[in-house]
């Protein structure tokens, strides 16, 4: 008996409330909508041979390119690039500051494939599709995958244009029941309870510090835990304090269903915020954000932000897999 039966049983014999049950049932539904176990194996690798049929490139690391972040993409050598509509499974790309492209190519020797726009929940995907490209760089052999985003600083050291590596995560939405693992388990990416302690590798953490040195941008640099929210709206005063409390340090709309997703199925993670704006914490301050002031700062950064994505990977030791890969099975 499944819980959608289990409710109807309690009505028939009127265990509850009519409404109550019409409620539960609605939202048992949409749980279930939202989650991985809506899509099998075979669409994730339909995807995936669709894209091996298309294109000679076999790449090692996925990027993920946050609001305004997208040019990041433009400097692969050796490009080939899909629309989203084509692939197979993949959804649209509804935000501005998001391409809606898959982007193959080079860049410092390593083959890459970005995303120039991702899915947010907030734009009405279902999790399975907002990570649907997670599994599918996973079957194509992707081993790291790179995550940046646009985010609002509580934190009173970081400030717009600064660059926050991302420590660690607070995933709201997972705490309400939206977590893109909630399902049946797919064994054949990873396992039922996977840990989180060690989302955000270490090693390639210390890496990017050390490229900040080289680059001579560590006065723009620190880590920091970031928290996904819902969206779309931006926080209201109560809650950007409530978040302040609780030690966030970087809040956005994206990136924690990604990561929980990738690390589920063993790749290494390293993720990145750059920070668009302050959040309003106090009512005196007349202050307000909007997404374009968001894309303005991205934009102004976005060559550093290259930078730091581009000799990371350049450094980065493509066969050491990190703490995570113990339970995949590829
Ligand atoms: O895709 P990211 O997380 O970079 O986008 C952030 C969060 C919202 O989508 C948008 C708000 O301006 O930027
Ligand atoms: N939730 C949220 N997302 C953002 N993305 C960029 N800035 C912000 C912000 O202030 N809040």
């Amino acid at each position: 008996m499944n819980s959608t039966h289990m409710l109807l049983f309690c009505l028939r014999e009127r265990l509850l409330d009519s409404d109550v049950i019409s409620l539960a049932c609605f939202l048992v539904e949409d749980l279930r909508a939202s989650s991985p176990a809506d899509l099998s194996h075979d669409e994730y690798q339909t995807a995936a041979d669709w894209l091996r049929t298309h294109t000679r490139h076999r790449p090692e690391v996925a990027i993920i390119c946050g609001s305004g972040l997208g040019m990041l993409a433009d400097t692969l050598g050796c490009q080939e690039s899909f629309a989203y509509s084509d692939v197979p499974g993949f959804p649209q790309s509804t935000v501005q500051g998001h391409a809606g492209r898959l982007v193959f190519g080079v860049l410092k020797g390593k083959m890459c494939v970005c995303m120039q726009g991702r899915f947010h929940m907030y734009e009405g995907h279902t999790l399975s599709k907002t990570t649907f490209p997670v599994r599918v760089f996973k079957l194509l052999g992707v081993k790291t995958l790179i995550v940046t985003n646009a985010a609002g600083s509580l934190a009173d050291g970081l400030q717009p244009g600064d660059i926050m590596i991302i420590k660690d995560h607070i995933n709201f939405p997972g705490f309400v029941g939206l977590n893109p693992l909630i399902g049946p388990n797919d064994d054949k990416f990873g396992p039922r309870f996977p840990a989180m302690s060690n989302c955000y590798d270490k090693e390639l953490r210390c890496l990017a510090t050390e490229i900040g040195k080289q680059l001579e941008i560590t006065g723009l640099m620190r880590e920091g835990v970031y928290a996904m929210v819902g969206g779309p709206n931006f926080e209201s005063i109560a809650e950007a304090r409530l978040l302040h409390r609780l030690g966030v340090d970087a809040v956005g709309m994206s990136t924690a269903p990604e990561v929980v997703v990738a690390t589920h199925c063993g790749l290494r993670v390293f993720g990145l915020s750059l920070i668009t704006n302050k959040v309003v914490k106090t009512y005196e301050d007349s202050d307000s954000v909007n997404h374009e002031g968001v894309l303005e700062v991205s934009r102004l950064r976005s060559v550093t932000v290259q930078q730091l994505v581009t000799e990371l990977i350049g450094k980065m030791d493509i066969n050491n897999n990190g703490p995570n890969d113990a339970g995949t099975k590829f």
